[in-house]
């Protein structure tokens, strides 16, 4: 499993460069020179995804088969292009550069990479990905915005699953950097390579996944917590204000600067995260959680410690506590919630 890419969605952007060689031998697109992107599904994501490509100087031919599909994306766009505007466009990107084809062939005849966002209905996806794969030039990597379903599953009916890969965004995709990818167990691992490298040159933060987990590895994170904020609604423990309050003032400013393994490791102080294990790990075993906790025996215990150590990149407990610190400042301050009476309320 990597990590590729800028941690933030970066405002210098690079267009496409039209300069380089178009294609390899193969005749297929290398990432970075790709200009021409099919979106295929254009609602909530599908519309995110276009205006992402289109901030980012990309051509982009989108196909809904909704009723006024055309006019709501034109809406979609138009919505965020202040925002992606006060971002910071690449060069020569317009949002004059998308075409609402009539067709789904139309829309993909001419595509160097296509990004599917359909409804999340498990053989609606088989059946578009296998027209998809019918309808796209031969060796173009289509990817999958599903937000759960393993390629594996989606990939059965499509003459050529070799190049169908899942490229999971999140909400929305023109601000939020991350993009999970994961092929099938019939994918090629050069269309997974290929994605990646597409993905962060268009300016998202890649994890590649060389496991294909339901939910991926985001989702399952976000599931588990919203698994237990939805058992303290149930039981009266919690109001909804109190469940969002809970993460908006307290876990979640540090989240946003480091991730849940770092964030612990400073709650062991100087002696890190294996002092943290020590001092807190059995209260795994506590009922502070339904789901069932893991068996925190030597092996996972080393992994964790490793990888707060290898996370840390050589960065000492005192820097780490300062990066944290600063960057709560900063989203404090993003967040208008800095320089108020009575703190950061
Ligand atoms: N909404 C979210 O927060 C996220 C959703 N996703 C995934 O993105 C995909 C799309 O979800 P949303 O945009 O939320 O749904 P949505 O309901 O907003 O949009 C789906 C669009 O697909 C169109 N559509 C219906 N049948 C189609 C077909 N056969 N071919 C092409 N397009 C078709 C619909 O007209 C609609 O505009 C799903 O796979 C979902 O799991 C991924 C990350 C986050
Ligand atoms: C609600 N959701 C499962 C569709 C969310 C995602 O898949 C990612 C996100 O944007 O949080």
């Amino acid at each position: 499993m990597t990590t590729k890419g800028p941690l933030m969605t970066s405002p210098e952007k690079t267009s496409p460069d039209p300069t380089s060689p178009k294609t390899t031998s193969s005749g297929i697109t290398p990432p970075e020179n790709v200009r021409r992107v099919a979106c295929v599904g254009a609602g909530v994501i599908g519309g995110g995804w276009v205006a992402h490509f289109l901030a980012r100087g990309y051509d982009v031919t989108a196909w809904d088969p909704a009723p006024g599909a055309a006019q709501k994306l034109r809406r979609l766009v138009d919505a965020a292009w202040p925002a992606l505007t006060s971002l910071g466009l690449a060069e020569g990107a317009s949002a004059d550069r998308l075409t609402v084809a009539a067709t789904l062939e139309q829309a993909v005849a001419d595509a160097e990479f296509v990004q599917e966002s359909a409804p999340e209905k498990l053989d609606l996806k088989r059946d578009l990905l296998a027209r998809l794969d019918a309808a796209t030039p031969p060796g173009v990597v289509i990817a999958s915005s599903t937000s759960g379903y393993p390629m594996t599953d989606m990939q059965t009916t499509a003459a050529d699953p070799s190049r169908l890969v899942v490229g999971h965004p999140f909400n929305p995709p023109y601000l939020i950097p991350l993009v999970e990818v994961v092929g099938g167990e019939r994918t090629d691992a050069a269309a997974v390579a290929w994605a990646a490298r597409f993905y962060e040159s268009a300016g998202k933060s890649v994890i590649t996944m060389d496991n294909e987990v339901p939910g991926f590895i985001a989702n399952r994170l976000q599931e588990a917590l919203w698994r237990e904020a939805l058992h303290m609604v149930a039981n009266g423990e919690a109001t909804v204000r109190d469940i969002d309050l809970s993460i908006t003032e307290g876990p979640g400013l540090r989240w946003a600067v480091m991730g849940p393994m770092l964030t612990f490791a400073l709650a062991g102080g100087e002696g890190g995260m294996a002092h943290m294990l020590d001092h807190f790990g059995p209260s795994l075993k506590s009922p502070w959680t339904r789901l069932e906790a893991p068996e925190l025996d030597t092996e996972l215990y080393d992994a964790v410690v490793t990888g707060c150590d290898e996370a840390a990149d050589g960065r000492t407990i005192a820097d780490l506590v300062a990066e944290r610190d600063q960057g709560v400042i900063e989203v404090l301050r993003a967040t208008g919630r800095l320089g108020r009476e009575g703190g950061a309320r």
